[in-house]
């Protein structure tokens, strides 16, 4: 479908597909890949249009403390909804399972490898760092499963995108970190590594490794042109995990992460709730069919979380 917005001497213009990201390198990078994928389908013009978050601002508290993952959304859905761009770029795991009523997701990209990776200083794996080295993250769930791992460790609080974290590791500020083996990927460095984690000891966050795009409902023209850039597998996938976590808390205050995996019409979810010291961790594994993969991965949610009550959840601040 082609929008026209003028003609000059007998030649279309046609409006290129704005496409809003954040401006850290791997935000552009994915921004690119939703550009290259929009081309490649012959959608004509793209433009992307660099819009600063809160997250991107505020470097030196956690994501938990200064209100959650929102934060790296909040101004790029705004932009969105005020008509500045057309479609939206976002790291499925930073976006909340609860969207403006107005807005969706057109398109998930094909899902990159979801796991973490271990980054020590010297190439350290996580098992060979010495008892009361400190390890940075930001994220809880990193945290949590540090700390089931390697409770002689300690563990500090690291933000900032990934060539900052990886900077401050250089510099000494800590002496080992974690990060999603996808981001290093994209941003072509994921050599820095010592290790990929095993996804049953660290499995991943809600959503990690898949790129989503939103859109306003009602842009006809953003719709069409995403549709043929959705990848099913991840699509269900992600229902099952958003699913999951909605059901869970979704605020960022928990430790939680959940992996999907779809083979031909099921869906099967390993999902996990920790105390934030990593002592107590409880896991749930469900599986069904892939057409009702939001209802399982909430289903997963509901049950473990009666299962480890709300005093759990009361606990956690
Ligand atoms: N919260 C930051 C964030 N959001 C998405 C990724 C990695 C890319 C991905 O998961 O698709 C990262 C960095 C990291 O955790 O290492």
């Amino acid at each position: 479908m082609v929008h026209e917005i003028g003609h000059v001497r007998g030649k279309v213009l046609v409006k290129p597909i704005r496409i809003g990201t954040r401006g850290s390198p791997l935000a552009l990078a994915q921004a690119q890949m939703v550009a290259e994928a929009l081309a490649a389908n012959a959608m004509g013009e793209t433009e992307i249009v660099v819009i600063r978050t809160t997250g991107d601002r505020v470097l030196d508290r956690p994501l938990s403390e200064i209100g959650g993952k929102g934060l790296f959304t909040k101004e790029i859905e705004e932009a969105l909804l005020d008509g500045r761009i057309d479609c939206a770029v976002h790291s499925a795991k930073d976006l909340e399972t609860v969207l403006p009523a107005s807005l969706t997701i057109g398109a998930f990209l094909p899902r990159e490898d979801v796991r973490d990776v271990f980054i020590g200083r010297d190439g350290a794996r996580l098992a060979e760092l010495p008892e009361g080295s400190l390890v940075g993250t930001a994220s809880l769930r990193r945290q949590a499963l540090v700390r089931r791992a390697r409770p002689d460790l300690r563990v500090a609080v690291l933000r900032g995108n990934v060539q900052t974290r990886l900077a401050k590791l250089g510099a000494g500020e800590c002496d080992g970190t974690l990060l999603a083996l996808a981001g290093l990927k994209r941003l072509g460095n994921e050599s820095v590594a010592s290790e990929i984690l095993d996804p049953r000891r660290f499995p991943p966050a809600c959503g990690q490794g898949a790129i989503a795009v939103e859109i306003r409902r009602d842009d006809d023209r953003a719709v069409d042109a995403l549709a043929p850039v959705n990848d099913l597998a991840t699509e269900i996938a992600l229902h099952a995990e958003r699913g999951f976590l909605a059901a869970l808390d979704g605020s960022c205050r928990t430790p939680i992460a959940a992996l999907a995996t779809v083979e031909h019409k099921s869906v099967s979810l390993m999902g996990l709730v920790a105390s934030p010291d990593g002592e107590r961790i409880e896991e749930i594994t469900s599986r069904g069919a892939a057409t009702e993969a939001a209802e399982m991965g909430y289903d997963a949610g509901r049950r473990l979380r009666a299962r480890v009550g709300e005093d759990f959840f009361a606990g956690l601040v």
